[in-house]
């Protein structure tokens, strides 16, 4: 199995261009968050902004606007439930994440299948938490164009794929991938990546990781690096390395690290590993 380490992330933090501006730094959406689960893609869209990413909107109930823009008012904010603008939105975007705090009901379902029905063979789509959980209840087809790269915990990873822990190798875990076609990025103690025929194992991360949202976050890491780096599998793996490890810096000092802690620390930690070419 390969690494994740340092000298990846160095070669893939890349330095910006003198003229770009913010429609070549990525287009981003991220869709979920009831009104009881908002943090969730609260902290997606966060941590997509703070990981450089040209534009970010978010597709979530109602309710969550005011938290959202109190949080960051860079954020653009569309109902997910009007499903006209959530087809215009998905559109216009690179990449989209759809899951955190989605929910479970016939209202969640309907937003997954817009999302998954509008998008195109040019966009990635970052299938997390609630939207792995639907599409293992199988009610909700995984009919998409879109490039799929699935982030699963071990819980949602076993749902998914219909095998118990036990069972789990890391072949059987390619072969899910495999049937799946998609990349896999199975979070854990350590986070391992499966993209193409290769197998990645993360070299960062730690137990102060486990407060709710840290996986939320990732999924905003993973969406703003795609949309910034035109090699995918070097943007995902950056993007696993640079969440945990800046987990592993703070939990230096810090007995808990907080998903909100770890995205503040984006842009400085970014500035750090592009300086270090
Ligand atoms: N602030 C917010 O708004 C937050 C909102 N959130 C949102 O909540 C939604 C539900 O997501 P979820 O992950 O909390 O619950 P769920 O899908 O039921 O999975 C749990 C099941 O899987 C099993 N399991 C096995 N291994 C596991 C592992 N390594 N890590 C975790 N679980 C593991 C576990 O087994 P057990 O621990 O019971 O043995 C249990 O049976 C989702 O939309 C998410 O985005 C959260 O992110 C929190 C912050
Ligand atoms: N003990 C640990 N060691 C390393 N990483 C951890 C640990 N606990 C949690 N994490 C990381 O935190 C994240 C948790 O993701 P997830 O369970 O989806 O959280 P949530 O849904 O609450 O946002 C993953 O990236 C995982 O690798
Ligand atoms: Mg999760």
């Amino acid at each position: 199995m390969k690494k994740i380490n340092k000298e990846i992330v160095i070669d893939t933090i890349p330095i910006r261009d003198k003229d770009t501006y913010k429609n070549k730094m990525g287009r981003i959406l991220c869709v979920g968050g009831t009104h009881e689960k908002g943090g969730a893609i609260i902290m997606s869209g966060l941590a997509a902004l703070y990981s450089g990413a040209g534009l970010v909107t978010v597709a979530t109930d109602q309710v969550n606007r005011t938290s959202l823009h109190t949080h960051a008012p860079e954020i653009m904010f569309i109902d997910m439930y009007e499903s006209d603008n959530l087809i215009e939105a998905v559109k216009e975007k690179d990449v989209i994440v759809i899951g955190p705090g989605l929910g479970l009901t016939e209202k969640s379902r309907e937003v997954l299948k817009t999302v998954l029905q509008s998008a195109s063979g040019e966009q990635y789509l970052i299938i997390d938490a609630d939207a792995i959980t639907l599409l293992a209840e199988g009610k909700v087809k995984r009919e998409t164009n879109g490039h799929c790269i699935f982030t699963p915990h071990l819980g949602e990873w076993q749902r998914l794929i219909g095998l118990n822990k036990n069972k789990l190798t890391v072949e059987s875990n390619q072969q899910a991938q495999k049937d799946l076609q998609s990349i896999v990025v199975l979070k854990g103690s350590p986070t391992q990546v499966y993209v193409d025929s290769d197998v990645f194992e993360n070299t960062t991360g730690n137990p102060s990781q486990a407060t709710g949202g840290m996986g939320d976050t990732l999924t905003g890491i993973l969406a703003g690096f795609i949309g910034q780096i035109p090699n995918v599998k070097q943007a995902i793996l950056s993007a696993v390395f640079i969440h945990s490890y800046i987990a592993d810096q703070l939990a230096e000092t810090h007995y808990v690290t907080l998903p909100t802690q770890v995205i503040r620390e984006l842009p400085k930690v970014m500035r750090n590993f592009a300086d270090a070419k």
